[in-house]
C-alpha cells in the first residue's frame, strides 16, 4: 500500500501518460488499464485524488425502492451469492450485488474486526462518477470484468480494499448490474486478485444463465463455448428460429448474425439433421459447425422448462424486455421442476403468391405482373425495405413457376466476402487457385440451371462481379474461373435489394447496363406500415407462430400493433409476435406481451436530427454523425423500435444539457435521473468520451 503522496502522484502521472511512468515512482503494469478510468475521474468527473472522500449512500426508503425495482435480479443472484459465500468463508471478505446504477442492493460480508468498514454496506453508491475508480463502477462503465487492487482505487480511502467485479447481463443482453467480491487485506497480491476476478465472472455468468433460462423457459436452449468464453446461450423455438441470444452469444456470433441479418439458427450453424426433432434431444451434447466452413463447436442442448402451451399453474412471467417489470403483487417466478417438450409444430409453410398478396391492392397488382412473366427468362427485380418479404416473395415465385421442379438457388451478395463472390457464384475449375477444391466447384449460377437464381442484396455486389454477371445475363453462358470452356445456363434471375439502385447508378456504384438488364419486371413491395391489409397480415403471422394454441390478440395489443410503424416490417412483426407467443401465459396476447412502444414511432423519431441548437451548443454532430452512430451501436441488435427510443433519449439529454448550460447536476435533476445514470447515458451515447 502506498502512502497518500505516492498514491496521488502515481494516479496523476499515469492518467496523464496512459502508460507506466518513468522515474522512481512504482507504477505497476495494471496502472495501464486503470489509467483510462483515472483520467475519466479527473477530466470527466472533476475529482481530485488527494481529496478526502466519503462514500454516498441512499436512505433506507430509497434502498428499499431500489431493491424492489431489482427484485428479479436479487431473486436469481441471492442463492448463488449465498452458495459461494458459504464455500469461501474467510474473514475480510464480502460478495455484493450492484444494480446498473452502481448501488449495492444486497451483500454477504464476513469482515475481520481489524478491517471492518462501513463503506460497502447496501445502499452505498459505487458508480464511477460517484466513487471514482472502483471495481463495480469501472466494470459498469467498461462492461467487462475489472479487478481493482488497493491503490488502484482513485480515492485513497479505499486503498485497504481490493475488489473484483464482473458485469451482469440480462436475458436481452442488456447490462443490469455487477457482481463484486471484495477482500480487505492491504497485502493482497495482484495474482490472487485475478483468481478472485475469475470467481466473480463465473458467478455473474451463472446468474445470467439462470435468468436467461427462466426468461426463455418455453424454448430450447443451446449452450456453447467459443475460445475462452463458455457461456454463449441461444434460445430457439421449435422451428429453429432464434428467439433470444445472451450477451456472450451476441458477442461471439456478432459478425455472422449481422452479416446475414438472420433469424434462423441455420444461418449461424450448418444445418444438422440430428436436430430434426428437437423435442427428443433434451440434454444432448453435440457438435455443430459454424456456417461457411467455420469452427466445429460443442453445443449442449436442453429442452424447455415449461411446455409452450401451459396456462394454469405457471409462475408469473419474467419478461426479458427492459423496463417490463412483472406487475406488482405477483410472486416471483420459480423454475419449473420437470423439463417438457414443446408441442409438435407444423413445418413452416412456404408462402404462396396469394399469401404474399394478402388483401393489399398494390401487392395484388405485383402478383398479377409476376404471374405474366413466370418461368420465362425475363429477370425480376424486387425492391422494398428490409423485412418486407422479398425473399419470401422470390420463393413463392419459384414455387408457382414452371421451373419449380428445378432448383431454387439463393445467393446473398452481402453475406459473402467480396473475394469469394467470384468463385461462389461463377464456380471454378480444378486447381484454379491455391486452396481450390481438387474437383473444382460448379458455382451457384450453374447449380440453378433450369430453375431460379435469387440474388439477394444485389446492391452490395462489387462492380467487378457486376460486369461478369452482366456478361452471363447477356450471353446465357458461364465460364468458371480457370475452366476455359463456357457452359450454357437457362435460368430466371430474381434480384432483390432494399437500397436505392438508381441512386447507386448515379453515384457510379452500380452499373447502369446491369440495372436495366435486371429491371425486367420491377416489383415494389410496400412497407408493412403502408399495407392496407395490415390487420389481416398481423393475424396471419400470429396464426403461423402459435403452434395450434389458438392465441388471439386483445383489442389493446392489436391497437398497439396497428399503431406501430414497423421499420423492420414483417420480420420485426414476426419477431415481436414470436416473442410474445413464448412469453404469453394464457390464450390472449395482451399489450404487456408486445415489446414495442406506441409513443415512439420509429420513422418519425429516427428521422429527426438532434436539435441543431443543442448540437451546436455542445459541438456535437447531428443525428447522421458520430452521435447518431453511437445511438445506433448502443441499440444494435435491439431492433429499430429501441433504436428510436434511444434517439429520443439522446435528443432529450442533449437538449436538457444545453438548457442547463452544460451543468450535469442540474441536467440530471431536470431529467429526474441520478448523476451516475446521466453520466452512464452520456458515455453510452458518446456525448462525452
Ligand atoms: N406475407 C407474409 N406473411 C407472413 N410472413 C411473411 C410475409 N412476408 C414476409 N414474411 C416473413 O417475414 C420475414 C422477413 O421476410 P423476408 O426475409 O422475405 O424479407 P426481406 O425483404 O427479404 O428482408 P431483407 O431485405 O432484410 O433480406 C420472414 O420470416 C418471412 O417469412
Amino acid at each position: 500500500m502506498l502512502d497518500l503522496r505516492s498514491h496521488v502522484a502515481r494516479i496523476v502521472t499515469s492518467a496523464n501518460q496512459l502508460a507506466p511512468a518513468a522515474g522512481d515512482l512504482p507504477v505497476p503494469r495494471a496502472a495501464d488499464s486503470m489509467a483510462a478510468s483515472w483520467r475519466r475521474c479527473m477530466d470527466g468527473y472533476r475529482f481530485d485524488p488527494g481529496a478526502k472522500f466519503r462514500i454516498e449512500a441512499v436512505s433506507d426508503a430509497e434502498l428499499k425502492r431500489q431493491c424492489e425495482a431489482n427484485d428479479e435480479l436479487i431473486h436469481y443472484a441471492r442463492p448463488e451469492i449465498d452458495a459461494l459465500f458459504g464455500a469461501v468463508s474467510v474473514s475480510g471478505f464480502s460478495i455484493s450485488l450492484g444494480n446498473v446504477e452502481g448501488y449495492i442492493i444486497t451483500e454477504r460480508a464476513n469482515y475481520h474486526p481489524d478491517y471492518y468498514s462501513e463503506v460497502e454496506r447496501p445502499g452505498t453508491a459505487w458508480a464511477e462518477p460517484s466513487a471514482g475508480t472502483n471495481a463495480i463502477g469501472t466494470c459498469l462503465v467498461e462492461r467487462r470484468p475489472v479487478g481493482v487492487l488497493t491503490n488502484d482505487h482513485f480515492f485513497y480511502e479505499f486503498s485497504a480494499l481490493s475488489c473484483a467485479s464482473a458485469p451482469l447481463f440480462g436475458p436481452d443482453a442488456e447490462l443490469i448490474g455487477a457482481i463484486n467480491i471484495s477482500i480487505r487485506n492491504p497485502e493482497l497480491q495482484r495474482e490472487t486478485l485475478k483468481v478472485v476476478l475469475g470467481l466473480s465472472s463465473s458467478l455473474a455468468d451463472r446468474i445470467g444463465e439462470r435468468m436467461f433460462r427462466q426468461a426463455f423457459r418455453r424454448c430450447f436452449i443451446l449452450k456453447f463455448a467459443i475460445g475462452a468464453v463458455d457461456h454463449g446461450l441461444i434460445a430457439v423455438d421449435g422451428d429453429f428460429q432464434l428467439v433470444g441470444l445472451n450477451h456472450a452469444a451476441r458477442d461471439m456470433l456478432r459478425d455472422r448474425i449481422q452479416l446475414a441479418r438472420v433469424r434462423s439458427l441455420w444461418a449461424v450453424f450448418e444445418r444438422d439433421h440430428r436436430l430434426a426433432d428437437l423435442s427428443r434431444l433434451g440434454g444432448t451434447e453435440l457438435t455443430l459447425h459454424l456456417q461457411k466452413g467455420g469452427d466445429a463447436i460443442s453445443v449442449s442442448l436442453s429442452g424447455p422448462l415449461e411446455p409452450a402451451a401451459t396456462t394454469a399453474g405457471a409462475g408469473p412471467r419474467f419478461t426479458a424486455a427492459p423496463d417490463a417489470a412483472p406487475p406488482a403483487g405477483e410472486a416471483r417466478p420459480r423454475p419449473a421442476p420437470a423439463p417438457a417438450a414443446l408441442p409438435p409444430r407444423a413445418a413452416p409453410r412456404v408462402l404462396t403468391l396469394d399469401d404474399c398478396a394478402g388483401g393489399d391492392a398494390r401487392m395484388a397488382a405485383n402478383v398479377r405482373l409476376v404471374r405474366r412473366v413466370l418461368g420465362g427468362s425475363l429477370p425480376i427485380l424486387l425492391l422494398g425495405e428490409t423485412g418486407v418479404g422479398k425473399d419470401a416473395f422470390a420463393r413463392a415465385i419459384h414455387e408457382e413457376s414452371p421451373r419449380r421442379a428445378a432448383p431454387f438457388v439463393a445467393f446473398n451478395c452481402a453475406s459473402v466476402p467480396d473475394t469469394l463472390i467470384d468463385s461462389e457464384l461463377f464456380g471454378y475449375g480444378s486447381g484454379a487457385f491455391t486452396g481450390a477444391r481438387r474437383e473444382g466447384s460448379t458455382g451457384r449460377l450453374v447449380e440453378a440451371d433450369g430453375g431460379t437464381l435469387f440474388l439477394d442484396e444485389i446492391g452490395d455486389m462489387p462492380v467487378s462481379q457486376q460486369t461478369r454477371l452482366l456478361h452471363v445475363l447477356e450471353s446465357g453462358e458461364v465460364t468458371p474461373l480457370g475452366a476455359g470452356k463456357p457452359r450454357r445456363v437457362d435460368l430466371q434471375v430474381i434480384a432483390a435489394t432494399n437500397q436505392n439502385l438508381e441512386a447507386q447508378v448515379a453515384r457510379g456504384q452500380f452499373r447502369q447496363d446491369l440495372y436495366y438488364r435486371l429491371a425486367g419486371a420491377v416489383i415494389d413491395i410496400p412497407a408493412l406500415r403502408a399495407r392496407t391489409d395490415r390487420r389481416a397480415l398481423i393475424e396471419q403471422v400470429l396464426a403461423g407462430l402459435d403452434a395450434g394454441r389458438g392465441l388471439t390478440l386483445s383489442a389493446e395489443a392489436l391497437a398497439l400493433l396497428m399503431a406501430h410503424d414497423w421499420p423492420g416490417n414483417v420480420r420485426e412483426l414476426r419477431h415481436a409476435l414470436n416473442r410474445a407467443v413464448h412469453l404469453c401465459e394464457g390464450t390472449v396476447l395482451g399489450p404487456q406481451d408486445i415489446a414495442i412502444r406506441p409513443a415512439f414511432t420509429a420513422a418519425g423519431l429516427a428521422a429527426r436530427p438532434v436539435l441543431p441548437a443543442a448540437a451546436a451548443a455542445f459541438g456535437l454532430p447531428g443525428e447522421a454523425g458520430e452521435g447518431g452512430l453511437a445511438v445506433a451501436e448502443a441499440a444494435a441488435e435491439a431492433g429499430s423500435a429501441r433504436h428510436a427510443i434511444a434517439c429520443a433519449e439522446r435528443e432529450a439529454i442533449v437538449a436538457t444539457l444545453a438548457r442547463c448550460g452544460g451543468n450535469v447536476k442540474a441536467a440530471a435533476s431536470a431529467l429526474q435521473l441520478s448523476r451516475a445514470t446521466l453520466y452512464r447515458k452520456l458515455q453510452r451515447y458518446r456525448i462525452i468520451p
